[in-house]
């Protein structure tokens, strides 16, 4: 087995910048990947029952079924005023849009329910790479802090 306390390992590692896969690990670029998918999704015809709070004079008996009523605008200046700590805190409320529609839908052939479909599908694919270079990044600035102390 190893002498103890010669692992150099770790030294050699925490030398090396935060670039690693050939990927720059920026805890910070989740926000613009998340505003970025944001404007793909308003963009979408899908999206235009979800831009904004829903009409409660359209649907008197909505707030009976949602408690937490979300829509992408109210996601999207969330995030522009700094509110989302992280993308998976966005992503809990871009999902709660679609739980929402899922919630309230009198049938799952409803013409707005299954714009949520489509749209949450796109959302799910979009979101993942963002999330899971998020998670690394931090891993990776803990791991070289680590070092540090
Ligand atoms: C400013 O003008 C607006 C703003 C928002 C809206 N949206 C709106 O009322 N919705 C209807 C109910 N809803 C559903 O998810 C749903 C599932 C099945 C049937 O509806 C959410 C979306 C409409 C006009």
């Amino acid at each position: 087995s190893d002498t103890p306390g010669t692992s150099t390992g770790h030294r050699q590692r925490a030398q090396s910048s935060s670039k690693k896969r050939g990927v720059a690990l920026d805890v910070n670029a989740w926000r613009g990947q998340c505003r970025e998918l944001l404007r793909r999704m308003l963009e979408s015809a899908d999206s235009e029952p979800f831009r904004q709070p829903v009409d409660l004079f359209a649907y008197p008996d909505y707030r009976d079924i949602i408690d937490t009523p979300m829509d992408l605008g109210t996601v999207s200046e969330t995030l522009a005023v700094g509110n989302y700590e992280n993308p998976v805190e966005f992503a809990k409320d871009v999902r709660l849009i679609f739980s929402n529609s899922k919630a309230y839908t009198p049938n799952k052939k409803s013409r707005i329910y299954s714009m949520t479909l489509s749209l949450s599908a796109f959302f799910e694919t979009q979101v993942l790479p963002i999330i899971s270079d998020f998670k690394s990044a931090l891993r990776n600035q803990r791991r070289s802090r680590q070092h540090l102390s």
